[in-house]
């Protein structure tokens, strides 16, 4: 049976609806293949060099094009390599690592992560960021917040502080923050690949309940920012509703503009028009990656500016 036949079987509904983004053998395909193994190289803890070093007397390391610290590799039990066990390498999939590339942050600043659980982002953020600074990672589920401290600890983050309040309390930090990275909680269509329950499980109508959150949180995110500032808007999931609508929603809601991001990654069409709606062209400046353009899980990245010198 074909990855398509059993994607149909299994959610009709799901199938239908994005057979409208693409209906090629290879994106049903790659919806559903297992992903490649992927870890960052945690360089607030040794020289990239140094670890990359020790793991290729042992492993096949690939880079991954978009991010420095990023590599995929032939391990089949991450948590039994000792450099994971250290906090040397963090297990990553390859384009979570876009975000915080996108962001850009720097040493000193003050930076929100919104949605913060397990931690993966805040690491690589701390990393960019030289543990110069103040991240406010926030997560209002207690169990993921938990966990999130633990990676934190592992990875040697010295400037995080943890907070586990629902992400659209911050709008009343107006103007505050230098950056803000809201990877948005969503339907996880890009999920599928590491677990098969994300398909089985999937409903239109929890789409539209995540949609209506992530307007909320992006609209709260975007008023803590401040004049000048950058905020990365992320999701995992390939559902326009949760992607372009969420961003043209702040665009007509406030002044925010979108900036192009450069990458060396494969992307597919953006969505403009939806279910009889359509979309500012400035949406052609975010990233829409689909399973099949790079072999990674499905990811949606915005780079989003708030007018204004920052002063
Ligand atoms: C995609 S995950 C974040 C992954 C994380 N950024 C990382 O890279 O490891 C989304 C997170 O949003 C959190 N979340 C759910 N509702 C939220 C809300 N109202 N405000 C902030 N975060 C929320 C969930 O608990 C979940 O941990």
């Amino acid at each position: 049976m074909s990855a398509r036949d059993v994607i149909k079987e299994t959610n009709p509904p799901f199938y239908e609806r994005y057979s409208k983004l693409d209906d090629s053998d290879e994106f049903w395909e790659f919806i559903v293949k297992p992903l490649r193994q992927s870890i960052r190289v945690n360089t607030l803890k040794a020289p990239l060099e140094v670890v990359v070093g020790r793991l290729e007397e042992e492993f096949e390391l690939e880079p991954i094009p978009w991010v420095r610290e990023g590599f995929f590799i032939n391990v089949d039990n991450l948590a039994k390599v000792p450099e994971h066990g250290l906090g040397l390498i963090f297990g990553q999939e390859a384009s979570s690592m876009i975000p915080p590339v996108v962001l850009e942050p720097r040493p000193g600043e003050l930076v929100l992560d919104m949605a913060a659980a397990p931690g993966s982002k805040t690491g690589q953020i701390a990393q960019y960021m030289e543990n110069e600074g103040c991240i406010i990672a926030n997560d209002p589920n207690r169990d993921r917040a938990n966990v999130l401290i633990a990676n934190l600890n592992r990875m040697g983050v010295l400037i995080a502080r943890v907070t586990t309040r629902d992400g659209a309390k911050f709008a009343r930090f107006e103007n505050t923050f230098d950056r803000v990275l809201l990877d948005a909680p969503c339907s996880s269509v890009g999920m599928i690949r590491k677990s098969w329950r994300f398909l089985r499980e999937w409903r239109e109508k929890a789409v539209v309940k995540y949609m209506n959150i992530q307007k909320r949180l992006i609209l709260a995110g975007y008023k803590a920012l401040k004049p000048g500032g950058v905020m990365v808007y992320s999701t995992c999931t390939i559902d326009p509703l949760e992607n372009e609508e969420v961003v043209d929603y702040l665009l007509r809601k406030t002044d925010a503009r979108l900036e192009k991001i450069d990458l060396p990654v494969k992307t597919s069409e953006p969505v403009l028009e939806w279910e009889g709606k359509t979309y500012s062209d400035e949406l052609k400046k975010a990233l829409r990656i689909h399973p099949n353009d790079n072999d990674t899980e499905a990811f949606f990245i915005a780079k989003i500016v708030k007018p204004g010198d920052g002063e």
